[in-house]
């Protein structure tokens, strides 16, 4: 079984510390820095902006991960792309256009990302995959951190993987949402490449040991 990548996400990190967390993401053996936008209306929460971000960049030495959980997300991508973005991921709910608003990203030299909300199925992937460079699977519903992680993305996932394999894509997967050392393993094995960690990582002793602990599967200790 190959080690996934771990991508920490910004979310859980303690914000009057930002440095401070960014520059424990840069020694540690994370892949990259997942960045989640929230505007209120696609998500009852609001996160932060390109301020933050462009703060964030300056310190991050990983490739920035970006979910836009936003409206109307083709209005912005320029923006993400300038504020250093090395993956855009949208939402396949927030898109009336998905296949030219993934061009996009991709003109704009950028990683094209699809998010598919618990409720929403696989299938509508199919008629444009060949523009898709990675599909996150939420694993919770959007909006917040440090929720419980939906056992059926295990199912998700593997169904995906094999839909990816017999379109013949080469996308990614990534899961996030409630994802700790209990889940890393098996959703590695049921296909996962990217597995992104808010709480887990940085509400753990020493997050820099839980990303490890992440890449490597440790299975968690039965008390
Ligand atoms: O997109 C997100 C929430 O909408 C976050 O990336 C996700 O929740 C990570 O946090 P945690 O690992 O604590 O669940
Ligand atoms: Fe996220």
């Amino acid at each position: 079984m190959n080690q996934p990548l771990i991508a920490p996400s910004l979310l859980a990190a303690d914000f009057a510390n930002l440095q401070r967390d960014v520059e424990m993401v840069n020694e540690s053996e994370a892949d990259y820095l997942h960045i989640d936008i929230m505007d209120g209306v696609f998500v009852p929460n609001i996160s932060f902006g390109f301020p933050v971000l462009e703060a964030v960049r300056r310190y991050c030495r990983k490739p920035l991960d970006v979910h836009l959980m936003i409206v109307q997300p083709e209005r912005y991508l320029e923006a993400f792309a300038e504020a250093g973005a090395a993956v855009i991921h949208v939402h396949y709910e927030a898109c009336t256009h998905l296949h030219r608003t993934l061009t996009r990203i991709r003109e704009l030299g950028c990683r094209a990302g699809v998010v598919l909300n618990p409720h929403t199925p696989i299938s509508g992937l199919e008629d444009v995959m060949e523009v898709i460079d990675v599909v996150l699977i939420m694993s919770v519903n959007p909006g917040f951190g440090g929720q419980s992680f939906i056992e059926h993305t295990y199912r998700k996932t593997a169904r995906l993987k094999n839909m990816l394999a017999t379109g013949g894509s080469s996308a990614m997967i990534e899961i996030d949402g409630g994802v700790s050392v209990d889940n890393a393993a098996r959703l590695t094995e049921a296909g996962a490449d990217i597995l992104v960690a808010g709480s887990s990582v940085f509400k753990a002793p020493d997050p820099a040991v839980a990303i490890r602990e992440l890449k490597e599967g440790r299975l968690p200790l039965v008390a």
